[in-house]
């Protein structure tokens, strides 16, 4: 049944066991406590899994701009909390106002495409310049910090909802049977603050029965499927098999996927979605096979200023992370590279819908919903 056909629903979400959600935080990329912050170097997984101290916002940023974490939504979660550090150190001096704009502005420039890092940035000064009028220094600095703790416990509450609501939109189409999705990059715990995105909607279908088979994309250059995606799933037991992003389309046409679900990192006003590198000729292979092709985005990727994805800032990466694998030189010495990271798809190929956590909505339906002007069925 072709997405426009069906009805966008509020589909009922359903709570997780406890187990499975505690097996969906085993990979834990941000490890915080007030005063401390760890991250899980992503760029040494799945061989090694070393959590790194993060005391400072140069600390994050080194981090980020490295991809020893990565993912939009744990990329502003992580810049964020380093400011949460710094403050609870008192490093930050009394100039509140001064230090978080100073600090939010490097972290954002660290990785310029995904939404998340900037829009937070945004909302927390936007919050500091209310809260700053009539408090204390000492005061406004626990609210800074109760703020920032917050985006944590919102981040993995909106990805258990996306989950679910994709979950039981994907069902809607197919009521009886088990579902196959297909996902590239990495979208998961690995991600976010837990739970995962794209990543997210696998382990809500494996969570009810449903999901009879999770394929992942390698996601070239950085392996991000590969490394990351194929660990996540199968250290929870998901049905998990890795192709090559090459095999794809062959892929679509021989093991017969219900629905190609990815993440986003930033969405456009009307609906074009940059994401990782590939995703794109995914969404048109999709169109190609009619395969429903799913976006899963949370309010905080989307970015209403922008009208298309047309001036979506592409990052483009060091070579030497397209000519060498694991450090080991794969390329023609001395070759010329073009190496984007992110790619745009058009809302037009965006054929399922666009997953959030208000619910499942069409393109064209997004600023509405986003806007509070629409709710889901
Ligand atoms: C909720 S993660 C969204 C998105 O972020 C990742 O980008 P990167 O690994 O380069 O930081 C990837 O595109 C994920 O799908």
């Amino acid at each position: 049944m072709p997405a426009e056909e069906r009805p966008v629903t509020l589909c009922l979400v359903q709570k997780l066991s406890a187990a499975t959600l505690s097996r969906a935080m085993m990979l834990e990329a941000i490890r915080y406590r007030p005063g401390s912050l760890q991250i899980l170097n992503q760029r040494l997984l799945p061989h090694q899994s070393v959590h790194e101290e993060i005391r400072t916002v140069q600390d994050a940023y080194d981090a980020i701009r490295s991809m020893k974490v990565r993912g939009a939504s744990a990329i502003a979660i992580v810049g964020c909390l380093s400011l949460a550090v710094e403050l609870q150190a008192g490093s930050a001096g009394d100039d509140l106002l001064s230090f978080l704009r100073e600090s939010l502005a490097h972290l954002t420039s660290a990785r310029p495409t995904a939404a998340n890092m900037g829009r937070a940035a945004r909302e927390l000064m936007e919050f500091t310049e209310r809260e700053s009028v009539g408090r204390t220094t000492e005061q406004l600095r626990e609210s800074v910090i109760g703020w920032i703790e917050a985006m944590l416990e919102r981040d993995v509450d909106d990805n258990q909802k996306m989950g679910n609501y994709g979950a039981q939109h994907i069902l809607s189409g197919v009521p009886r049977d088990a579902v196959s999705i297909l996902t590239h990059a990495n979208t998961g715990s690995l991600a976010t603050a837990g739970y995962g995105t794209a990543l997210g909607v696998a382990r809500s279908l494996h969570a009810l029965g449903r999901l009879e088979h999770l394929y992942c994309t390698e996601t070239r250059p950085g392996g991000e499927g590969a490394r990351l995606t194929a660990h996540e799933a199968a250290m929870e037991g998901l049905p998990v098999t890795l192709i090559t992003d090459s095999a794809a389309a062959l892929a679509m046409r021989e093991r017969a996927f219900t629905a190609v679900v990815v993440g986003a990192d930033r969405v456009a006003a009307n609906g074009d979605t940059a994401h990782q590198v590939g995703t794109y000729q995914l969404a048109i292979a999709a169109k190609y096979h009619r395969i429903p092709f799913y976006v899963v985005a949370p309010s905080t990727s989307c970015d209403l200023s922008l009208g298309s994805g047309r001036h979506v800032v592409i990052e483009e990466r060091p070579p030497v992370e397209l000519t060498s694998i694991s450090g080991l030189p794969f390329a023609a010495p001395g070759i010329e590279v073009w190496n984007p990271a992110f790619d745009v798809t058009p809302h037009q190929l965006i054929t399922g819908g666009i997953i959030t956590e208000l619910g499942v909505f069409l393109p064209s339906e997004l600023q509405a919903a986003l806007t509070g002007r629409l709710t889901a069925l």
